[in-house]
């Protein structure tokens, strides 16, 4: 569905992606992995538009998109949560759902804000509360649900548990593993790598801004050794 080739992307002076190449295939499960500062949000901000690449391509559905603006990278039908949440504080849990609504590409309204309280029963309860009254579990949940309004055909998750008490976060795992069986591919970063592992197909591992591991999830998982030099664990 989404292939990149050869980013390089800069910061300023910084170069921060040396030649990134990979693909995530419609409906799969995608980790990604690596240290801090290794490059994995930067490569979603560019996949994502909100950075061009100094070089390389980006293409969706067989078309060339690296440069298109986050706004037109939505439309085609990639939800993006970032880090931090981007949620509206001062807009109510149910305005905050219904702003995102769209319909998929294929003009299907599969999530809506129904669905979304159902898969979140704690967002149900807090439906007229202010994003900024919601805890931090909450504001991810919202996050997500409207990542979801928007009805992706890829959602990228970048450390959607971060700081999150251990009950939310399995509960955000049992709803990412939903969303993997409805057929909505993900593209998952998340410190926990074994669970990234245990909901993905594939995963990357990145180094210094470069793919330097990439396989099967289950493989990586049989064998950790490889991965646990990469990662510093
Ligand atoms: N806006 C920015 N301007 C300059 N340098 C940046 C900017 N954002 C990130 N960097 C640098 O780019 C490098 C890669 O950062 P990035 O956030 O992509 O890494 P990451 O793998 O996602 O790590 P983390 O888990 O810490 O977010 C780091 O050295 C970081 O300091």
């Amino acid at each position: 569905m989404i292939r990149f080739d050869g980013l390089h992307t800069f910061y300023g002076d910084s170069h921060i992606l040396h030649g990134v190449s990979a693909e995530i295939p419609v409906a799969t499960a995608v980790g990604l992995l690596g240290r801090n500062g290794m490059g994995k949000t930067t490569l979603i901000r560019t996949l994502m538009g909100y950075v061009r690449p100094a070089q390389g391509r980006v293409q969706c559905d067989g078309r060339e998109v690296a440069g298109l603006p986050p706004e037109k990278m939505a439309r085609l039908g990639i939800g993006y949560v970032p880090e931090g949440r981007g949620i509206f504080p001062n807009l109510s849990v149910r305005e905050n759902l219904v702003m995102a609504a769209r319909p998929g590409i294929d003009g299907k309204k599969a999530w809506t804000c129904e669905r979304v309280l159902a898969t979140f029963p704690r967002l149900a309860e807090r439906l007229n509360n202010g994003g900024n009254q919601l805890s931090g579990g909450e504001q991810q949940m919202l996050s997500i649900g409207r990542a979801l309004m928007t009805n992706p055909r890829l959602l990228i998750l970048d450390e959607a548990t971060e700081g999150l008490a251990p009950l939310i976060v399995a509960e955000i795992w049992r709803v990412i593993a939903g969303i993997r069986t409805s057929g909505i591919a993900t593209l998952i970063v998340d410190r926990d790598w074994r669970r990234v592992l245990a909901h993905t197909d594939r995963a990357l591992v990145m180094e210094k801004g470069q793919i330097v591991l990439h396989g099967a999830s289950a493989a990586l998982l049989a064998d950790p050794q490889a991965l646990a030099e990469r990662l510093g664990v």
